[in-house]
């Protein structure tokens, strides 16, 4: 097999995050291999540069493919190092992310193997994870009030009816409760989530997307339900069952992921794929003014965001 690249000259505008059980996308030409270093510290894995025809130019539009929990599934949801996975995505070109999740259902009626494009997050997190670029003497505030993209999710619904012919069953809104873990739910806990309107429960959700709304990326979560949680007759959730209905599922997943990508590479996206909607949204959420800014602060912002930024009165 021929050795890929370290190195890609080119923008890359698309990114999918894959998660438990989706730690690489097989079927998919596999040009370069990048190892990139962000002040925030390198991210869970290399990232994947890949190399998708798009089906109405046919040119070779290039995708950027993160593990969330390393090759091996070796980094715990708190250990994610969420802020080095959005910075090294952004500064790669990146604008839309695609991001999976095996999740827990908390309805009836999403089946184990079901997918959701949920629209809604309640963050469950407990403050251990870093979840904002804005700090250590620049204070900024973006709103969350929709914390999924809706154009992205408008052609995720659209590819995944798609393929209810091929057995994927799709629910198109949904509540994602987004708890800390690494253990699972009490049941206790469960039932609250059920009373509270969650549809779905994982450990990945946030910081992610609040990282990524801050780095002006549309995000859109597709999530596959594993499991029914605990809060139903049917035997406690366990990794086995999540892993079992993953892989029994995986050729669906991969199926899906395919076919948005087929969707986002056409030129008619091409305003959405650049997420021309939220930029420069972060230049203008700043609270701290310029004579309060923190150097060091001010310099990691730079990198996130090239020439946003004035340096401070200190360094002039
Ligand atoms: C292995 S079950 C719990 C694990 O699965 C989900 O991972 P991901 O969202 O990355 O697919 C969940 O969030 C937990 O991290
Ligand atoms: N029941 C569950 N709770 C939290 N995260 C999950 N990921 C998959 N199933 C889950």
């Amino acid at each position: 097999m021929a050795a890929v690249a370290d190195t890609y000259a080119d923008p890359v505008h698309i990114a999918v995050i894959g998660g438990t059980g989706l730690q690489h996308l097989p079927h998919f030409e596999h040009v370069a291999t990048l190892n990139v270093s962000t002040p925030w510290g390198a991210p869970s894995s290399p990232i994947s540069i890949l190399h998708h025809p798009s089906p109405t130019s046919g040119r070779q539009v290039p995708i950027a493919f993160l593990s969330r929990h390393g090759l091996h599934h070796e980094l715990a949801p708190h250990e994610v190092p969420n802020r080095a996975n959005i910075a090294a995505l952004r500064s790669l070109g990146v604008r839309t992310i695609i991001a999976f999740s095996a999740v827990g259902s908390l309805r009836e009626e999403i089946k184990p193997r079901d997918f959701v494009v949920p629209d809604q997050i309640i963050d469950r997190t407990k403050g251990v994870r870093p979840f904002t670029f804005f700090e250590g003497g620049f204070v900024g505030h973006v709103g969350f009030g929709d914390p999924f993209d809706e154009g992205l999710a408008k052609v995720v619904r659209k590819c995944g009816h798609s393929l209810e012919g091929e057995g994927v069953r799709l629910h198109d809104k949904g509540v994602v409760i987004c708890m800390e873990g690494p253990q699972f739910s009490t049941r206790a806990e469960s039932n609250m989530y059920r009373s509270w309107g969650g549809s779905v429960i994982n450990m990945s959700a946030l910081p992610e997307a609040k990282l990524a709304r801050e780095a002006e990326i549309a995000y859109q979560m597709i999530c596959m339900s594993t499991d029914y949680d605990c809060w139903h007759e049917t035997e406690d959730v366990n990794v086995a069952m999540v892993m079992a209905n993953m892989t029994a599922n995986a050729k669906n997943a991969r199926h899906f992921v395919g076919a948005v990508l087929d969707e986002l590479t056409k030129e008619e996206h091409g305003q959405q794929v650049l997420a021309k909607h939220l930029e420069g949204q972060s230049k203008f959420c700043v609270s701290t003014n310029e004579a309060g800014r923190k150097k060091e602060a001010v310099e990691k912002l730079n990198w996130l965001f090239p020439g946003y930024f004035e340096t401070t009165k200190d360094d002039l």
